[in-house]
């Protein structure tokens, strides 16, 4: 379990992390959202030890994770992929955490077979493609068999069959029982690994939630209703759970009851409709619409970069 309470952390001036509280629970997969600078690599160092938080507390299985006697046991973390001297092969880095932390080398044998890097074990490390660099990262965050596992954006530079990799090992951890955390902006891709959402913008907490519950909170998942009876629909759709708002006189949209739902009340009643479409909001949409005043460096059409660059 991480719990990070009220959380900020201030570089000078500029306030990377906002009075952040949430917890990463077991068992389950927490994706850690957020636009670039949004302060996850921030939080994810203060949970670590390698930054002091300005106020605030994370803690790691209830203590900070500087009082743990033996903390590569109690979380393993990937937080920046190319921190591997480039003239150590994987095998002698991997050998090198094991020794300083007490951990057998039968372990080693069994995190590089895990990570798929058998063939490139003897290989110098600074060699490494992006994502035989994040294998090896990965790797070493599992050295200690971990109870809690978090990586910062851990399929950066993965081709597919390592986003898959990624995924399933992520699922089995957590299916064992582990807490397991990762951060990403890639919202679609975050939503097919995780079961619980945290998303953050400019240091603050902007949603803590569900892929469903996300997509739910911006309005999703609503069905429009085009009907000439919209006044005798809404009544006989009006009950507990039921929201029926009205875009133009003819037109409904309800949310807590589905398309079917709709037009078997309908049918049943001699409604006449002349339209009935789900409304689907895409997880980036629902991203996109919960961080847009968060988000740091907005992009702007080419042509008036290129005006303003003249
Ligand atoms: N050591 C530092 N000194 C000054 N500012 C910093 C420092 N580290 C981070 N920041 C600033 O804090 C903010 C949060 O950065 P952070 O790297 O935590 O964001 P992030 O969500 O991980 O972004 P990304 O997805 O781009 O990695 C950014 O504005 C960044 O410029």
């Amino acid at each position: 379990m991480i719990e990070v309470r009220e959380l900020t952390k201030r570089y000078g001036d500029k306030t990377a992390v906002d009075r952040l509280s949430f917890s990463v629970k077991p068992g389950q997969v927490t994706g850690f959202l957020g636009p670039n600078g949004a302060g996850k690599s921030t939080t994810m160092r203060v949970i670590i030890g390698l930054d002091a938080p300005t106020s605030g507390s994370a803690m790691v299985n209830g203590r900070r994770y500087a009082r743990h006697a033996a903390p590569l046991q109690e979380i393993g973390s990937l937080l920046e992929a190319r921190s591997v001297h480039p003239g150590r092969t994987a095998f002698a880095h991997l050998m090198a955490l094991a020794r300083t932390h007490g951990i057998p080398r039968r372990r080693v044998d069994e995190v590089i077979d895990l990570a798929g890097l058998h063939s490139v074990a003897h290989k110098r490390a600074g060699a490494f493609s992006l994502g035989m660099g994040q294998r090896l990262g990965i790797a070493a965050a599992l050295l200690g068999d971990p109870e809690i596992v978090m990586l910062d954006e851990p399929v950066n530079g993965l081709d597919p069959e390592g986003v898959l990799w990624v995924r399933q090992l992520l699922a089995g951890l957590a299916a064992e029982g582990r807490t397991v955390m990762l951060s990403s902006h890639l919202m679609s891709e975050t939503a097919l690994i995780a079961d619980h959402l945290v998303v953050v913008g400019r240091g603050r907490l902007l949603a803590d939630t569900t892929v469903d519950g996300l997509i739910q909170e911006v309005g999703g998942r609503g069905v429009k209703v085009a009907t000439t009876e919209p006044e005798q629909l809404r009544s006989l759709l009006s009950g507990p759970g039921v929201s029926v708002t009205s875009s133009t006189a003819e037109e409904l949209v309800v949310l807590g009851v589905d398309a079917r739902g709709i037009g078997a009340i309908a049918a049943q009643h001699g409604i006449p409709l002349y339209e009935l479409t789900p409304q689907t909001v895409s997880l980036e949409e629902a991203f996109m619409d919960i961080t847009s005043d968060a988000v740091e460096y907005h992009s702007v059409p080419a042509d008036t970069a290129a005006r303003r660059a003249a």
